[in-house]
């Protein structure tokens, strides 16, 4: 049998001391998508910043059965990419540059890019509907066309698993959809491993073959979209009142007021 794509094991991640992350098991197999759900301050950032290597901690944490500290960064950057919440963004940097820098893995020490990587930045960039702004500074776009530059950047990476932080926050309906199914797509068509958070549970159900829902650093489920986002669960977690719905791709959650408003 072949490695998990990501394998974690009693992950313990503490940020100035404070602990985040408690003791998290989660495996993930090549080509599966698991999207981790949790309310604010779970840790779900936290722990994509540890499987992408950016966050020292305890446990184990293996890509393709490597674990992660006896990677190379060039290697490791081959293997990961991430979609940061807010990645930094070098100033006048322009779109075409900033998506070449997801080739940085692939080109020589002290070498420049080839027609190759090139082509490859076009490619997404055509990929992502974005092929008119590559020539524009990066800080002028609009933030859901920011957010897809960072996307189209992680792609040109090639990697096997991508990490997506909240990858749709600041994109129109429309643009969601069209994101996520272009990340589908090459999960199905190039076995694309895929982690990401997110705060629209039912879009999170859609697109998932399972959810992890994270509370206070530990995992308090795991398995299929249809057995994490109940009403119990959600309730218990996020102290939210919802209605769960049956839906095509999976549950439809639906918040719902239970005090209505004052009256006058
Ligand atoms: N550098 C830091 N020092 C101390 N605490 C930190 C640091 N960075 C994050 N934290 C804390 O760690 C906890 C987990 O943060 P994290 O960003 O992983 O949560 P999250 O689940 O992604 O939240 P959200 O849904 O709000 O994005 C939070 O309580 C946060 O305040």
């Amino acid at each position: 049998m072949s490695a998990a794509a990501v394998d974690i094991a009693d992950l313990r991640v503490a940020l100035e001391k404070t602990p985040i992350l408690h003791g998290v098991d989660l495996t993930v197999a090549a080509g599966e998508w698991v999207t981790v759900i949790g309310p604010n301050g779970a840790g779900k950032s936290t722990l994509l910043r540890a499987i992408s290597g950016l966050t020292p901690y305890t446990g184990a944490i293996r890509l393709a059965g490597t674990e992660l500290g006896a990677l190379s960064r060039r290697r490791r950057a081959q293997l990961v990419a991430t979609v940061a919440q807010s990645p930094v963004v070098p100033p006048g940097m322009q779109v075409l540059d900033y998506v070449l820098l997801g080739r940085t893995p692939y080109i020589p020490m002290l070498g420049s890019e080839s027609a190759t990587d090139v082509a490859a930045a076009h490619a997404v960039l055509d990929r992502l509907d974005l092929a008119g702004f590559a020539g524009r500074p990066l800080a002028t776009l609009s933030g859901g066309e920011r957010q897809r530059v960072f996307l189209a950047r992680a792609l040109a990476q090639e990697p096997t698993v991508l990490l997506l932080d909240e990858p749709t926050s600041a994109l129109d309906i429309g643009h969601q959809q069209d994101v996520l199914e272009l990340v589908d797509e090459l999960r199905r068509r190039d076995g694309l491993t895929v982690v990401a958070t997110m705060h629209d549970l039912s879009i999170a159900g859609e697109y998932a073959d399972r959810l992890v829902l994270l509370a206070e650093g530990l995992v308090a489920a795991d398995g299929p979209p249809g057995s994490v986002l109940t009403e119990q669960l959600l309730a218990t977690h996020y102290r939210a009142r919802v209605r769960v719905l049956p839906g095509e791709h999976g549950p439809l959650v639906v918040p719902v007021r239970v005090a209505g408003p004052p009256p006058g």
